[in-house]
């Protein structure tokens, strides 16, 4: 081949490598093209990896030494690193750099050797004849020239594999930041579900508060008035519960409040509005058309299972009801009724013989 198509090839050769971006395809080209400059019968790409000479590529002495690691002290590639300086050796067998043994069973007769790059070489390209071959000062300096082309193709690799790492570094990075955000969010809205939830519910009792009744009654008693469905207003208030506390402890007290809560549950339904008004005080609203009589005779009848359900608590367990009809009233608010509810219910208790029930 003569020195202008090689020079072409050269040419042709360094194009290539500045679009390579992965180590297999700049050995391709350099092996290709080595072969090709100097006319060798084979060609091979050293990598300098931690003071060793990394076989990474070759198709003269495969499969003996490709992806083997040699010390730079103790192979050719080697000592054209430390040297920083291309090696030709005519007969392999009459030059003591060579280890001999090593070569033994290929075909290398002559090589030349070049450094990738001649300022701290990073590797080297070998090339291989199978008879005697004197390598001309041409193909030396192709040779060269290929060699430090290389050298900027692996720089370009090795750039563009960091940047890629540190793309993939921030991205996990962006994902793990926008997991733990998305976690925060639900854990606020969680904190926030229980916020709403516990400013709505009465903690010792686990009824609604006053709050919660004030927002849930008016939304049903606006719809049952709507629809003319019926409903009651009922307040209730325990009978005694000072006394309790005063003989028993406050602790007993709770109880006592809790068991009320209880009987509640038990005498009105679940489409109810139940809630503790606040200290030994309760309002429901009851979706149904309930006289006085039966809600008396059901909270009696609770008041009784309660009873043989808790035999052996130190007092009896009490309560005042007033039923009002917010019918009767029907431009009456809430709290209006509320009041009418509690007059009722007070108009009970002032008619019991005695408040004390232990
Ligand atoms: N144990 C306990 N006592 C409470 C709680 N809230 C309010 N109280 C007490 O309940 C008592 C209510 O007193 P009163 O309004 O005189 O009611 P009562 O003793 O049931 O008397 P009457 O309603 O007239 O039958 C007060 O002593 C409050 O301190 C509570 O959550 N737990």
């Amino acid at each position: 081949m003569q020195y202008q198509e090689k020079l072409e090839s050269l040419v042709e050769a360094v194009q290539q490598l500045s679009l390579a971006r992965d180590l297999d395809s700049v050995a391709t080209i350099v092996r290709a093209t080595a072969r090709t400059l100097a006319g060798s019968d084979g060609a091979t790409l050293v990598l300098r990896d931690a003071g060793q000479c990394y076989y990474y590529d070759e198709d003269a002495i495969s499969p003996l030494w490709k992806g083997q690691r040699f010390p730079l002290s103790q192979c050719i590639s080697g000592w054209c690193m430390l040297n920083r300086s291309a090696v030709a050796i005519e007969d392999i067998y009459a030059d003591e750099r060579i280890p001999h043994a090593a070569y033994r069973p290929t075909f290398v007769r002559s090589l030349l050797m070049t450094p990738i790059r001649t300022i701290e070489p990073i590797g080297a390209i070998g090339s291989y004849w199978a008879q005697h071959h004197a390598p001309s000062a041409d193909e030396t300096h192709l040779l060269q020239t290929l060699a430090n082309a290389t050298s900027v193709a692996l720089e370009n690799i090795q750039m563009h594999a960091e940047l890629e790492q540190r793309v993939l570094d921030r991205t996990e990075e962006l994902a793990r930041t926008n997991q733990l955000l998305r976690e925060e969010m639900l854990e606020r809205e969680r904190a926030e579900r229980e916020v709403r939830l516990l400013s709505l519910t009465d903690e010792l009792t686990g009824l609604h508060n006053r709050r919660g009744f004030q927002v849930l009654a008016t939304q049903e008693l606006e719809v049952v008035r709507r629809l003319h469905q019926p409903c009651r207003l009922i307040f209730i208030d325990l009978d005694g519960l000072k006394q309790v506390n005063d003989r028993h402890g406050h602790a007993a007290g709770d109880v006592m409040i809790r068991q009320a809560a209880e009987l509640l549950r038990v005498v009105f339904s679940e489409a109810d509005v139940l809630a503790r008004w606040g200290g030994d005080e309760f309002a429901v609203l009851a979706l149904d058309a309930l006289d006085e009589s039966t809600v008396r005779r059901r909270v009696e009848l609770g008041l009784k299972q309660l009873a043989a359900l808790h035999a052996n608590r130190p007092y009896a367990l009490s309560l005042s009801v007033g039923v009002i009809d917010p019918a009767d009233t029907p431009g009456a608010s809430l709290s209006e009724l509320l009041m009418q509810a509690d007059a009722a219910m007070y108009a009970i208790k002032a008619g019991k013989p005695s408040r004390v029930p232990a």
